[in-house]
């Protein structure tokens, strides 16, 4: 089953409680870490996902766009983060790194930059719950999708059923309701969407309809019947 990750990036930051349950029905909530130096904008750190772990059901799918991830990930887990996701780019030991953020009790996802390759890290797959593509270079909102990033996600896939992994394969940037069933068919079976949920009249509404898209495009992949 698809499954629709809302970016509270594109949320009002002044009002993050409410606009987390603005998007009921979501399957995780994606949030945007930056630290201004592994890219260049600045948003929330650890405080702010506790607080925000506390006010919503809905479980915390961290995208941490920070240096030095081998010291900070474990935080984002014991501020109650139930996915955390390091840069490959950013992690001195991201095997280390994936076992300590499962052995604290969350999903372990790595993520790559538009300009680094897969293939490096097929070994290290089996370590990871979710691997993250990312589909517009890290730092912003609200960017075009790039459609340059589809071989490498039907690469990915590749990998993921070469070797029988249950590992998710997600995508972030410029997913929309007119990229998403490219994504889709390329292999990618979890969806960050920001601009796309929270520029919507109805978010509720705009997640339905984005995973309605998203599983349509793939009914009958035997990759898209797990969870
Ligand atoms: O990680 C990100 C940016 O670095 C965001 O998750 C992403 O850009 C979501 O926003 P949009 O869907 O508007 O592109
Ligand atoms: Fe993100």
């Amino acid at each position: 089953m698809a499954q629709i990750n809302p970016s509270i990036l594109s949320a009002d930051f002044a009002r993050l409680a409410e606009e987390a349950k603005a998007v009921d029905g979501a399957d995780w909530l994606h949030v945007d870490v930056m630290d201004n130096h592994f890219v260049p904008n600045l948003t929330l750190g650890v405080p702010v996902v506790e607080a925000l772990s506390k006010a919503t059901d809905t479980p915390l799918d961290c995208h941490l766009m920070i240096e030095d991830a081998d010291r900070w990930a474990p935080q984002y887990v014991e501020a109650g983060a139930g996915s955390v996701t390091f840069h490959v780019e950013a992690a001195a030991a991201p095997v280390r790194l994936a076992r300590e953020i499962r052995a604290k009790g969350a999903r372990a996802s790595m993520a790559l930059r538009p300009a680094t390759p897969i293939e490096p890290y097929e070994d290290l797959l089996p370590e990871l719950d979710m691997l993250l593509i990312m589909t517009v270079e890290p730092g912003f909102g609200g960017q075009a999708f790039l459609d340059i990033m589809l071989p490498k996600i039907r690469r990915t896939r590749e990998l993921i059923s070469k070797h029988g992994l249950e590992l998710w394969l997600q995508v972030d940037g410029g997913v929309s309701a007119t990229t998403i069933e490219r994504c889709a068919e390329a292999g990618a079976d979890v969806f960050v969407a920001g601009s796309a949920v929270y520029g919507a009249e109805d978010p509720a509404e705009a997640v339905r309809a984005l995973r309605a898209r998203a599983e349509a495009a793939t009914a009958g992949a035997p990759w898209a019947c797990g969870h």
